[in-house]
């Protein structure tokens, strides 16, 4: 008797267990392997200390938030956008929170789209610095449009922006790692540049595009085994990327931005994206539930993700056809029902 009671007793005790572990798997914000690395791997304060990070799209939401960590650490950091004052705003906030002084901060305006300053933008890093240990592609823009209304001006622009700018930059950067053997170069990629969604077909486009480039470019770096190339993917982070969204006309601005709060925070993501670096992470997944369930299901059964991505799509095409913000009505009812 003593004994099947104890044999329930540890029964008992296994499935407590597995129940907590698969809810803590249902209520996980990143993939496996790189939650593992946050928990038993190299901490970024031991690893990128005295680096020289590049950051692009250091104005904004990701890339700042990147840009204020990364300076805590402290690297030397070259950040680059296209305005020049807020890079400024964002290098003052650096030098007050972080451990930088004024000569470890180097402000170095790039418009992604003007390929043909990026090398002399690579050497002016360079002169400044010595070295590039990081490369941080972060740098794009959104789309908020359905295909049947949008110009392919468009397409265009898009392609330009998140891939060709970014592979630019990169081929820029990558003769200097080479020579050195050594470096990372770390693409802030998407959710959508796994699977898709309505309203973003250009950009889940450009996204997937870069996800080929850079697997692609990492297996013709076998001969490096120092230089890491880092794919990151995010699903939706609080950041400024629907008020700076394409829309269906190139010139055309966003007129509804919506309640942004239901997004995983910036400092969460920027701090998985460091964890990442520190522990040469080939791809990682960011992102709060129901999307990075969604985001294992389109690895593993990719006909019921499309179902699901189909259900949840319907919404965002009525939501935004009738004028309102694509996600946040939604999102924010789903939150709260499972917060
Ligand atoms: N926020 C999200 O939900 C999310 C999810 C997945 C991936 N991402 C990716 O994260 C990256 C950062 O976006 P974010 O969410 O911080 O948005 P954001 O709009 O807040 O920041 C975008 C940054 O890119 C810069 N940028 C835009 N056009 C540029 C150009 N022509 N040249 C140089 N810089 C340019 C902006 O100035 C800004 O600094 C993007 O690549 C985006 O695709 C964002």
């Amino acid at each position: 008797m003593t004994w099947e009671l104890l044999l329930w007793l540890l029964a008992l005790g296994a499935l407590l267990a597995l129940l907590v572990q698969l809810v803590r798997l249902v209520r996980a914000d990143g993939d496996l392997t790189l939650l593992w690395a946050e928990w038993q791997g190299r901490r970024p304060e031991w690893e990128l200390t005295d680096m020289v990070v590049w950051v692009t799209g250091a104005s904004s939401g990701i890339g700042e938030e990147l840009a204020y960590q990364l300076s805590k650490l402290g690297v030397s950091l070259v950040l680059s956008a296209r305005r020049v004052d807020e890079l400024e705003r964002v290098k003052r906030r650096c030098l007050e929170n972080g451990n930088l002084k004024g000569k470890d901060i180097l402000v170095l305006p790039l418009d992604l789209t003007n390929r043909s300053t990026h090398e002399a933008a690579t050497k002016m890093a360079l002169e400044e610095f010595g070295k590039i240990d990081i490369l941080i592609n972060n740098g794009g823009r959104s789309q908020r449009s359905l295909f049947v209304d949008t110009s392919l001006d468009v397409y265009k622009e898009i392609m330009e922006l998140n891939y060709l700018g970014t592979v630019s930059l990169t081929k820029c950067v990558l003769p200097h790692m080479i020579e050195r053997k050594q470096g990372k170069i770390v693409t802030v990629n998407s959710i959508m540049g796994i699977g898709s969604a309505p309203l973003a077909t250009g950009y889940s486009a450009s996204k997937h595009a870069l996800q080929g480039f850079f697997n692609g470019l990492r297996t013709e770096l076998t001969d490096y085994p120092g230089i890491v190339i880092s794919n990151i993917c995010p699903g939706p982070v609080q950041s400024n990327i629907v008020k700076n969204a394409f829309t269906e006309d190139i010139t055309k601005r966003m007129d509804v931005i919506g309640d942004q709060s239901y997004k995983m925070a910036t400092s969460r993501c920027a701090r998985l994206i460091l964890v990442t670096m520190a522990n040469d992470l080939k791809e990682v997944w960011i992102s709060d539930q129901p999307y990075l369930l969604i985001a294992y299901l389109w690895q593993y059964m990719p006909t019921w993700a499309w179902w699901l991505a189909g259900k949840v799509g319907k919404r965002r095409i009525e939501n935004f056809k009738s004028g309102l913000d694509a996600d946040s009505s939604y999102m924010i009812a789903l939150k709260k029902k499972y917060k």
